[in-house]
């Protein structure tokens, strides 16, 4: 999830209490604790960042038999790296949403010794489509009004965020004055096409106004690209490798079942993987994303979900980023740029052919990866929801040309030469994410993620109870679309299952005390 612009904090207003997430610091516990031996089977499915942590989690909570079933060839789903020019990126979350110690993953960062590395941002620099820069302070001060119009948490409103900020922003544009109008408007549409990055949805009137109403606020955030995957293969390096089964898909959970093994004892639970392979287990925990779930839950699960959460499964919206990093010979910006942005009026429509400007109307910010030093000259552009899909369709060539041209438009220098590499993420066509990460469309409350959190109950075995578990970030409510939140779902369900072997774990750990 996105959710800064040029490094401002770009974030929630009013805050719900941090106080209320119970063990979020808990990274390391006490194995001495343990109040049994019992040490049932349990498979976790995916080695993403809520997969690790609960796979983490289980073992230091003393479980040993935990195995974790990755599709892809790698660890760490949606925070992923690419190689481009000389440096490695980060092609999944690159901010860590909520810079402070409440935030595990800030906490992690602290603790692998990474935050130090992290450089300051730099200014932003707005352009018109014919080369005029709007006054950089003028600009971000109609951009934080738009924030605090658009960082509206909403409260059972109903009510979509479009309308809301549509209704809000007309007002503001009405106050400004008449030479300035058609800028503050375009600023004002700014602030709504990076608020729709942040959702990874395609337009902002199909987005609850309510989405953020459970949502936690930890703080500002902190771009820490070039890191994010190094943490995450930091945070793996904690589970046994001869545990974690990489290029091993699976492709059903067969569960409320009594499946023997060669000793002949009996587990409720098995796992077919695409390979032919079966593992049998007392406990799953399913992290797969939502999008998975949408394009294979009828399939994956035997028996098949309950109604209510196929319900959930279907309501629930998993958008779309596209990333597309841009690698130059040389900076056509300024050195202490770090974000530029580009403001579309009605003239610029018209100055953009008209087969591109749909898409490109969309593409508006481009952020600078820093330090120079490590990553050469790369830019990231950022594109949300249906335009994201359609540029993961398009050849890199035409893509760069399309960019190009429309660079040089608004920036005015028809000499800035196409990029010397071009790599745009893929995420709704990997088959194992299917898009980037979860939000609200209007009329769904966040609740529904508690559904969606919920075990199965088994009806055949119930004392067999917790088979089937779920994590992952379209599982928390308060921290959705986010890092953070799928390791704490993680550790949620992790937790879950000590409570059901009487393991407890000590008091919540400070951050402070890891580093
Ligand atoms: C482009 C982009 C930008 C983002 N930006 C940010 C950001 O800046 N900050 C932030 O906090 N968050 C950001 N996010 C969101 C964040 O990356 C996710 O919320 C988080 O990584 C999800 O972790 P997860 O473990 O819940 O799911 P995943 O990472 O999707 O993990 C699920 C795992 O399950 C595996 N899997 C799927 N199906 C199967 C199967 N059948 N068998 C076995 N394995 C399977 C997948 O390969 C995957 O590894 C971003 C995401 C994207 C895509």
């Amino acid at each position: 999830m996105l959710r800064t612009h040029c490094g401002a904090a770009f974030y929630l207003s009013s805050v719900s209490s941090v106080s209320s997430l119970n063990n979020t610091n808990l990274f390391t516990v006490n194995a001495s604790v343990m109040m049994d031996v019992q040490q049932p089977r349990i498979v976790v499915v995916g080695a993403g960042v809520a997969g690790l942590g609960a796979a983490i989690k289980l073992k230091e909570l003393g479980f040993t038999d935990v195995t974790v079933v990755e599709a892809a060839d790698t660890v760490g789903g949606r925070v992923a790296k690419a190689n481009i020019g000389k440096a490695w990126v980060d092609t999944g979350a690159q901010y860590i949403h909520g810079s402070s110690e409440e935030n595990l993953f800030y906490c992690l960062f602290k603790k692998y010794g990474f935050l130090s590395q992290i450089p300051d941002e730099g200014n932003s620099v707005f352009y018109r489509h014919d080369g005029r820069k709007v006054d950089t302070e003028f600009a971000q001060r109609v951009y934080e009004k738009g924030e605090s119009i658009i960082r509206y948490r909403g409260n059972n409103t109903g009510g979509s965020l479009g309308e809301h900020f549509a209704e809000k922003a007309h007002g503001v544009i009405e106050a400004s004055q008449a030479d300035e109008k058609t800028v503050v408007q375009g600023v004002l549409a700014l602030v709504g096409k990076d608020y729709l990055l942040s959702i990874a949805a395609s337009d902002l009137h199909g987005v609850s106004a309510d989405s953020w109403q459970y949502y936690i606020n930890m703080g500002d955030d902190l771009n820490v690209e070039g890191f994010m995957f190094q943490v995450v293969e930091k945070l793996a390096e904690n589970f046994p490798k001869e545990r974690l089964l990489l290029n091993k898909a699976v492709r059903k959970i067969e569960w409320d079942g009594s499946f023997p093994d060669t000793k002949g004892l009996e587990y409720p639970v098995r796992v077919v993987c695409e390979d032919g392979a079966e593992i049998l287990a007392d406990h799953v925990i399913v992290t797969v994303s939502l999008g998975c779930l949408k394009a294979k839950a009828a399939n994956l699960f035997n028996p098949s979900l309950p109604a209510e959460k196929k319900e959930v499964i279907e309501k629930l919206s998993f958008g779309n980023l596209a990333k597309i990093f841009l690698e130059y010979e040389e900076a056509f910006w300024e050195k202490n740029v770090s974000c530029i942005s580009f403001i579309w009026d009605n003239d610029s429509v018209a100055s953009a052919p008209p087969s591109q400007t749909e898409w490109l109307k969309h593409l508006s910010q481009f952020t600078v990866m820093k330090p120079e030093e490590r990553f050469g000259n790369i830019l990231i552009g950022w594109c949300p929801g249906d335009v994201a899909d359609l540029i993961e369709t398009m050849a890199e060539k035409e893509l760069a040309s399309a960019i190009t041209e429309h660079i040089r438009m608004f920036t005015g220098n028809p000499n800035i030469p196409p990029p010397k590499s071009i790599m745009c993420t893929q995420w709704r066509k990997n088959n194992f994410m299917r898009g980037s990460y979860t939000f609200l469309p209007v009329g769904v409350d966040g609740k529904v993620m508690d559904v969606l959190a919920e075990p199965l109950v088994a009806t055949k075995n119930p004392n067999k109870d917790l088979q089937v578990l779920f994590a992952g970030e379209a599982t928390i409510k308060t921290l959705y679309g986010t890092v953070q939140g799928s390791i704490i779902s993680g550790h949620r369900e992790a937790e879950r299952l000590a409570q059901r072997y009487g393991r407890t774990a000590p008091p919540a750990v400070h951050c402070e005390s890891h580093t």
